[in-house]
């Protein structure tokens, strides 16, 4: 059966019902029957074959090839899949574990049998025949069987445990990566700072906690393994995913801060119910996660029943009235002291539902490893603004265009080679990696981490956060953060959070304001690049004036002072941040303008020349000119609007 977890579990609820009944569905569908059954019948195949191969070869690394190479062969000729092998290693330890209490199960009633005592049950209900359903009954049994209070009536010599081949596998994170520090939670899960055990690395591994969205989770894995394929010193670098069922004590990271929080329903844990299906399902009284993002959280129904399909990551619809939150807490409060977007959230924001609950989980867990960065560019932009006053030093300047311009080198390269479009681009999800060379996509900036250190440090800008990435042929990745962050915004709320809307382009924000379908276009990153860029050129001495002169921006007015300071930088910007999607330019065009000189080190791809003709475009450019004039017109209209605005408060 699947379960939701959309805040509230009424199911009085509209929302809820419309899952349900989405659910409900999905079960009468015959083919997913069919898929899901396949499924099992695989995973079960693949948890055998594992552990048949342990029987050959005592030595872990050596069986583990064995079932590798096997799994590549059966794999050639269609009988298993390529997430069956590696990523859905962890849920056919579950399959493993079954079967290993099954047998033992088993043994001990021909145990009892053999010592003339009456077995406890049938030994018939304990073993399979040629169903899966007949194993979800045994598993049920078991399940009830594994509590203190009934495992005795069920017991056996210790013996039957020791079979090596019965030996199931341990959680691979477990295995390979020892956790030294949480990182930040975000909407759904949290990030760690792990070291790989085996090659003494230190790597990001973001956590997904069970989430819920309308996609197989073989389609996910497909996606995060189209990332890994993303190759480029601008861009975060993925390296694997795959899916655990583990008991885990959801970390409670967040700091109290003044961004709202939000409880989602947890989850229960892992449960063999009645429906004899392995269910991830959340309870009324379930528990809590501190959280910034609205309701539409995901969960992993993971289902063993013949009825439905097995592991389903479905959305769940928001509650009606239920707006996005503002701005992203991101940790800057906890990793910088007082939060600089603490100061913007809109007063009517602040609650804080903090939870200090540790929920133990026992649930799947999606692990993606991820190049660590120590630092980002929100952070950055902070400590900077702490000690640079608008307008920046000459030099300065130039620092901060070589930072955009090797972002820009990123952004193009998921363009134009990966076809993929972000959507997400934020300071926050543009992360720091220092290196002590220069490196290929590496800027030299200083890092205003320490006041009497005002050396300059090689750092390559990488964008991450891929969550809401999606292919430009329109094919959605379905975005995950997206949802969380622009999905049910009133046109109200849009204006009023400058927060996580402050980079959205306009025509994202009134997709969704109008429940129209989220457009697709690289016109969307432009935008977003455009607002970084002026975040970047001007310092603010308070969160208050950032928030106003963004906001500004959106309009289509950038302040005259920064006009005067930077013309040919202002008409860019007003470029690239067009209202109109169709009048803002491509990346390659950006990248092409003169006032990007080049000195960031130069970073090659696939078609350099395509890509990067140099052509230059000067001050004296028609259009550049064009754009100029029209944000005169547009900075008076927006005088005359405020003043007007002024005149009917005093009224
Ligand atoms: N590769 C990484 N290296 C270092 N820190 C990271 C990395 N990826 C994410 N983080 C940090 O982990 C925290 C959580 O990241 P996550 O992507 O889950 O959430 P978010 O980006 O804050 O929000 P959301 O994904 O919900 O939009 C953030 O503070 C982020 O800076």
């Amino acid at each position: 059966m699947l379960y939701h977890n959309s805040g509230s579990l009424s199911s009085s609820s509209n929302t809820d019902t419309l899952a349900i009944d989405q659910a409900l569905s999905l079960r009468e569908d015959g083919k997913l029957k069919e898929l899901s059954t396949n499924r099992h019948g695989r995973l079960l195949f693949t948890a055998l074959l594992e552990n048949f191969c342990q029987l050959y070869d005592s030595d872990p690394s050596r069986s583990r090839r064995l079932f590798t190479l096997i799994c590549q062969t059966l794999k050639r000729i269609g009988i298993v899949d390529e997430e069956y092998i590696e990523e859905l290693a962890g849920i056919r330890s579950t399959y493993q574990s079954a079967l290993h209490h099954l047998i033992t199960q088993a043994r001990g009633v021909l145990f009892e049998e053999d010592q003339g005592k009456q077995a406890p049950l049938p030994i018939e209900r304990y073993i399979p025949e040629r169903s899966y359903e007949e194993l979800q009954g045994a598993l049920q049994r078991i399940s009830a069987s594994s509590n203190p209070s009934s495992s005795q009536q069920h017991s056996q010599p210790n013996s039957f445990t020791s079979d090596p081949w019965l030996h199931t596998k341990h959680s691979r994170y477990a295995n390979d990566f020892e956790e030294l520090q949480i990182l930040g939670k975000g909407g759904f899960g949290a990030v760690y700072r792990v070291r790989n055990r085996v090659d003494g690395a230190e790597y990001a591994m973001k956590k997904i906690f069970p989430t819920f969205q309308q996609m197989p989770y073989t389609k996910i894995f497909r996606e995060i393994k189209s990332l890994a394929k993303l190759d480029h010193p601008n861009i975060v670098r993925y390296y694997a995913s795959w899916l655990e069922n583990t008991s885990e004590i959801v970390p409670n990271v967040h700091k109290p801060t003044l961004s709202s929080s939000r409880m989602i329903q947890g989850l229960e844990s892992l449960d063999i119910s009645r429906e004899d299906s392995i269910t991830i399902a959340n309870k009324e009284d379930s528990l809590y996660y501190d959280d910034y993002s609205n309701n539409d959280s995901i969960i992993f129904a993971a289902e063993v029943s013949g009825q439905s399909d097995n592991i389903y990551i479905q959305k769940a619809s928001p509650e009606a009235g239920e707006t996005s939150d503002s701005y992203h807490d991101r940790d800057s409060a906890s990793k910088y002291g007082s939060s600089y977007d603490d100061i913007i959230e809109p007063p009517g924001d602040s609650s804080v539902r903090y939870t200090s609950t540790i929920a133990p989980l026992n649930c799947f867990i999606l692990y993606i490893q991820m190049q660590l960065c120590t630092d980002d560019l929100e952070s950055y932009l902070f400590r900077r603004n702490s000690r640079v006053s608008f307008p920046l030093s000459t030099i300065d300047a130039q620092i901060h265009i070589d930072l955009f311009r090797a972002i820009l080198h990123g952004v193009i390269y998921i363009h134009e080679i990966a076809h993929l479009i972000h959507r997400d681009i934020k300071p926050s999800n543009v992360f720091l990696a220092k290196s002590l060379t220069v490196d290929r996509g590496s800027v030299p900036l200083y890092s205003y981490r320490d006041k009497e250190n005002n050396d300059l440090d090689n750092y390559t800008p990488k964008l991450g956060d891929f969550g809401l990435v999606i292919d430009n042929e329109g094919k959605t990745l379905e975005s995950v953060s997206f949802s969380k962050d622009l999905q049910h915004i009133s046109p109200m709320d849009a204006t009023q959070h400058v927060g996580t809307m402050t980079y959205a382009a306009p025509e994202l924000l009134d997709a969704l304001a109008s429940h129209g379908n989220v457009p697709v276009s690289e016109a969307i990153d432009v935008f977003a690049l455009g607002m970084v860029l002026f975040e970047l050129l001007h310092p603010f001495d308070t969160a208050m004036e950032r928030a106003s002169k963004l906001r500004d921006l959106r309009q289509g007015v950038l302040p005259d002072k920064f006009i005067e300071n930077y013309v040919c930088e202002s008409s860019l910007i007003l470029w690239m941040t067009a209202r109109d999607p169709s009048k803002r330019p491509m990346l390659s065009e950006v990248l092409k303008c003169n006032l990007l000189p080049s000195h960031v080190a130069e970073v090659s791809f696939e078609k350099p020349e395509a890509m990067f003709p140099s052509q230059s475009i000067g001050t004296d450019n028609r259009y550049l000119v064009k754009i100029i004039e029209e944000n005169r017109q547009l900075r008076e209209e927006n005088i005359l609007l405020r003043n007007e605005l002024e005149r009917l408060k005093k009224k």
